[in-house]
């Protein structure tokens, strides 16, 4: 013969919902309504009194709408029951002593003030939402991420060329390898500077995040070493420097240029950011001191090959040897490391400034 039980059941509150947790398994038959103020029950299902027909009401403390919301799982009926106006109660049923079936549902159980909390952090994300979707979305952004990606990739690919090549001929000739640094790589690196002209371009055309004179003091000041000092004079293509100056170049590409491809597919990996971000403190002046040797290893070629100098006319003698510009760049370059140096300074400090941010 069959009893009607009642089942056990738990409660939580938010400002704006009651849930009731009824502990009642492969529950059916379920009749669940609001009359009047009152919550009826009624279900079979396996409960603390075994396969059974369970129900109970609940008079609430404060009015409620009509409306109930149910979801029952193999375990449990989950009843939501929304306030008619927002606020918190001090209890759940009208009746002062609490009903025996009725306990706090803990897993779901929060004070006023956490539930506010709660409230604030779901109207934040809201409204974060809200501002992301009126901020109008740049229909061309996939594209300019795949062009970016694409070419930061090859550049990657002619670096890790460059460096790795340059790594097997040191272990293999030793300091041999130093002279003919210029004849194995110098098509490679031709390849790879004119294509980094772009790096001037992409922020001119605001692809990327950042001014235009740092990567045109960079791109200038590495393409006149390559084509004009190392490209135009023969004599300068055997010099150990020049495997310095491209093993330098390298080591710092190989790490900047994977971390854009990952800040393209908006993923970071924190060595990969700390390299790039901190290679260049000793790279950077080494790089530009080994470029000075270079330089001032080409003047007397300059001057005695006459190489690029400017025809003057005969009142003002034969013609303007390039070793003047040459010493005039010397000056000029450090100038120009000065600049990127703060700039590269600015960027790092950014970077870990924003990234301990996030991390408080
Ligand atoms: C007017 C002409 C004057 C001529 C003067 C000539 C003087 C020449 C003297 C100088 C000689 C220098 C010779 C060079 C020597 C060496 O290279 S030695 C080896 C060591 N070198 C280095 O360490 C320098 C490496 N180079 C760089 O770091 C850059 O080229 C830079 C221009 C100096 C700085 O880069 P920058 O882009 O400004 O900073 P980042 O923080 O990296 O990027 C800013 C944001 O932009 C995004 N971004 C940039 N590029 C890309 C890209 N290709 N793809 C995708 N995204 C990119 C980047 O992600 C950043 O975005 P946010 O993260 O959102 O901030």
């Amino acid at each position: 013969m069959s009893t009607t039980l009642t089942p056990h059941v738990y409660w939580a509150q938010r400002h704006g919902e009651i849930y009731l947790r009824v502990e009642l398994s492969d529950a059916q038959n379920l009749n669940i309504r609001v009359q009047e103020n009152t919550l009826c029950f009624k279900g079979q299902g396996h409960g603390a009194k075994g396969e059974n027909e369970y129900e109970f009401s609940l008079d609430f403390l404060k009015p409620v709408k009509a409306e109930v919301t149910h979801r029952s799982t193999q375990r449990q009926v989950n009843i939501t029951v929304k306030k008619r106006e927002r606020g918190w109660w001090d209890r759940l049923a009208a009746q002062e002593r609490k009903p025996l079936f009725l306990a706090p549902d803990f897993d779901r159980w929060l004070d006023e003030s956490d539930a506010e909390m709660e409230l604030r952090e779901k109207e934040e994300k809201l409204n974060k939402i809200l501002f992301e979707s009126r901020i109008p979305k740049d229909p061309y952004l996939g594209l300019k991420k795949g062009y970016l990606f694409m070419y930061n990739l090859v550049q990657f690919l002619g670096f890790s060329w460059i460096f790795v090549n340059m790594t097997v001929r040191l272990f293999i000739l030793g300091q041999d390898s130093f002279y003919d640094t210029f004849h194995t790589i110098a098509d490679v690196m031709y390849f790879c500077q004119i294509l980094a002209v772009i790096e001037v371009v992409n922020p001119a055309l605001r692809l990327v995040r950042t001014g235009v004179l740092p990567p045109l003091i960079q791109v200038f000041g590495r393409n006149f070493l390559l084509f004009i000092i190392l490209g135009a004079q023969e004599d300068m293509q055997n010099k150990p420097v020049v495997f310095f100056i491209f093993y330098l170049w390298s080591t710092i590409e190989i790490f900047r240029y994977p971390f854009y491809m990952l800040a393209c597919i908006d993923t970071e990996w924190k060595l990969l950011t700390w390299l790039r971000y901190s290679l260049w403190i000793p790279l950077y002046p080494l790089g530009v001191i080994a470029e000075a040797v270079a330089v001032i290893q080409s003047i007397p070629i300059f001057d005695e090959t006459k190489v690029l100098s400017l025809p003057l006319p005969r009142a003002l003698g034969t013609s303007l040897s390039f070793s003047y510009i040459l010493q005039l760049y010397l000056a000029v370059m450090f100038l120009g490391l000065f600049i990127n140096f703060r700039h590269l300074y600015k960027m790092r400090k950014r970077r870990f400034r924003a990234k301990k941010k996030k991390a408080n």
